[in-house]
């Protein structure tokens, strides 16, 4: 192979890597808000509409669809203004796009700050709700609640939930290693939980559903820790919480968020065969280790989100 043929391999790998990043980060943008996600399929019906008028010979159909699409990136950019907005403010701090900038020792301090403050919290049965961001921005919940730029620290989780102050009522929400907000309100689930289940854990199970945040439950009745992913409320002891939080949470940093990731992830996954896989799987569950699993998918008709 000629350096030529190399140079014109080298742009071509390069021109779909870029593609690839940029599809990669605009969809990332769609999944993270539960606006942008409506709004996404919103324009999927019209587009859908449009491709039946035109098999079907509707013509004034057609044309109204065609003005309204287009006038419709002038309404994409008036309707994603704030999207758009936090998306260039992302790209101008680079690092944010790269590399979520929190390492792993602050990470594994910010889940020792927790365990005590739910320790503490369990014993005491001091009610809270913590809900910590994952790959889906919280940030429409965040605007509901009180915001903070804080640190997490046991002190302050405890004080926020300590009963009678101003903000332990709703949620603490945490994105990377801090507090963004407290008293956050979430959409409650609307499944039937046992009724042993009050306001805060069916607003811990609307989030999970919605999002694939973890929240943490501390039961103000019983003392009780639980935590809601993905609409299922599991029981823990501190310890278990404590694996689950570093499962989840703790990634070697090389392995740190960045746009190349689902392609690494893509590679990784095909060399593991299957059988491999499942080993994993079933070591990574092993390690945490439920009190009480509460599927509320299986209690409701099987219907599971994502
Ligand atoms: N939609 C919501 N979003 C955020 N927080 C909520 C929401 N609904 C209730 N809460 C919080 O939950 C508290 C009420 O909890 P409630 O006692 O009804 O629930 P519970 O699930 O039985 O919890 P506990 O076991 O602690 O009693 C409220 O004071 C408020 O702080």
């Amino acid at each position: 192979m000629s350096m030529q043929d190399l140079a014109v391999l080298g742009k071509l790998l390069l021109d779909i890597l870029v593609v690839w990043a940029l599809i990669y980060s605009g969809l990332r943008i769609i999944r993270n808000n539960s606006r942008t996600i409506q709004i996404f399929k919103g324009i999927l019906v019209i587009l859908l509409i449009k491709i039946v008028a035109v098999f079907l010979g509707l013509k004034a159909l057609s044309a109204l669809i065609d003005t309204f699409l287009n006038w419709g990136v002038v309404a994409v950019l008036i309707l994603f203004q704030p999207e758009i907005r936090s998306m260039l403010e992302k790209v101008g701090k680079t690092t944010t796009i790269f590399n979520n900038n929190v390492t792993e020792g602050e990470y594994v301090h910010m889940i020792n700050q927790l365990i005590e403050a739910c320790t503490a919290m369990s014993k005491t049965k001091t009610g809270a709700l913590i809900t910590i961001q994952q790959s889906q921005s919280l940030e429409d919940y965040i605007e509901t609640g009180i915001k903070m730029d804080s640190e997490v620290s046991s002190e302050l989780i405890k004080t926020i939930f300590q009963y009678g102050t101003p903000m332990h009522d709703g949620a603490v929400i945490i994105q990377g290693v801090k507090i963004a907000c407290a008293a956050a309100y979430f959409p409650p689930t609307t499944k039937d939980l046992p009724s042993k289940y009050g306001a805060r854990h069916r607003a811990a199970v609307g989030i999970s559903e919605i999002t694939d945040s973890i929240t943490i439950i501390v039961s103000e009745e019983t003392g009780n820790i639980s935590v809601a992913i993905r609409g299922q409320l599991t029981q823990y002891k501190p310890e278990g919480l404590q694996r689950l939080l570093m499962n989840k949470l703790v990634i070697p940093e090389a392995e740190s968020s960045n746009l190349l990731d689902p392609m690494i992830r893509s590679a990784r996954n095909f060399a593991l065969n299957r059988s491999k896989r499942q080993e994993i799987t079933r070591k990574e569950d092993e390690r945490v280790k439920a009190m009480e699993i509460v599927d509320l998918y299986s209690q409701n008709g099987g219907r599971r989100n994502g």
